[in-house]
């Protein structure tokens, strides 16, 4: 066993089990995306459950962050890449042309890989994100904004800084900026493309603690390169391959057991 495989599954144990009775939120159907006439998914059906963390891997251009695009339809921004099949979120198909996409991204919020704060003071960064759907009075803003910079593990480190630009912060803080961002809209769903890559250890683990706090309130899916990182923070794993879903499951059974050859050479490092 290669040493990725073996610190991955020391990671397991330490990290919460599935939880089999959990609901599913999003419901995936016979998803295929196209980038033009190139298919990015094949045939993609899988569950994420409320409520747990969901860790996307496979190796690089397999489409996994194409995946976690479709969920609040952020390609549509492009017109030349469409998805077809459904995605079900609560039953409901958000492929639908009668869903609103507005009304959609602030249910399933979305924060990228390199911290992406907007250039204005830390209590503007998350009062925007509110004011876009809600008019709120002074006091109530005050305290939503004071409660996800709480849940994103920054209210210490800002409190007295507020009016300060989010642009000041460190790399690991604006991530987590961007997260209390996330949560300020109050979704269901939180996606994470690749949140720790940009940033230091340190702030690595701060985002992983906040992961598993966060996981108490939300449906989470993640991203990430890294097999130990999806060993520690996520209760399901999908492993992606050429645009297809090769094997999902419990991330402790996908790590010490997984059924396929694929997955097994892919978490050992043997993948080729
Ligand atoms: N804007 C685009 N136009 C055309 N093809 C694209 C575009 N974005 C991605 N692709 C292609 O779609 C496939 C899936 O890419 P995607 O970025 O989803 O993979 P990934 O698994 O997230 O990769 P990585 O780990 O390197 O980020 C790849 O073949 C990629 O080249």
């Amino acid at each position: 066993m290669s040493s990725i495989a073996v610190s991955a599954s020391s990671a397991i144990g330490k990290t919460a089990a599935a939880n089999p009775d959990a609901l599913v939120r999003i419901a995936v159907r016979n998803l295929d995306f196209y980038y033009g006439d190139f298919r990015s998914l094949k045939d993609i059906s899988i569950d994420f459950f409320d409520r747990q963390v969901t860790a996307l891997i496979g190796p690089s251009g397999c489409g996994k962050s194409t995946l976690l695009r479709t969920f609040n339809r952020i390609y549509s921004l492009y017109p030349e890449q469409r998805a077809e099949g459904e995605i079900l979120l609560d039953g409901q198909n958000v492929l639908s042309p009668a869903i609103d996409v507005n009304e959609l991204r602030a249910r399933v919020g979305m924060v990228f890989q390199k911290p992406t704060p907007f250039p204005m003071s830390i209590y503007d960064n998350i009062a925007f994100g509110i004011r876009l759907y809600e008019k709120l009075p002074k006091s109530e803003l005050d305290g939503r904004i004071e409660e996800a910079l709480r849940k994103a593990a920054l209210w210490g480190e800002v409190k007295d800084k507020l009016r300060q630009s989010g642009m000041g912060l460190s790399g690991g803080q604006q991530q987590r900026l961007c997260i209390a961002r996330t949560i300020a809209q109050q979704p269901e769903v939180i996606l994470l493309d690749e949140p720790t890559s940009a940033l230091d250890p340190i702030s690595t683990g701060k985002i992983e603690e906040l992961i598993e706090q966060l996981r108490s309130e939300f449906t989470i899916v993640i991203v990430t390169h890294n097999m130990q990182q999806a060993a520690r923070i996520s209760q399901f794993t999908a492993f992606m391959y050429l645009g297809e879903l090769v094997e999902f499951g419990p991330t402790n059974k996908m790590f010490m057991n997984p059924t396929k050859k694929q997955t097994q050479d892919y978490i050992t490092g043997r993948f080729g």
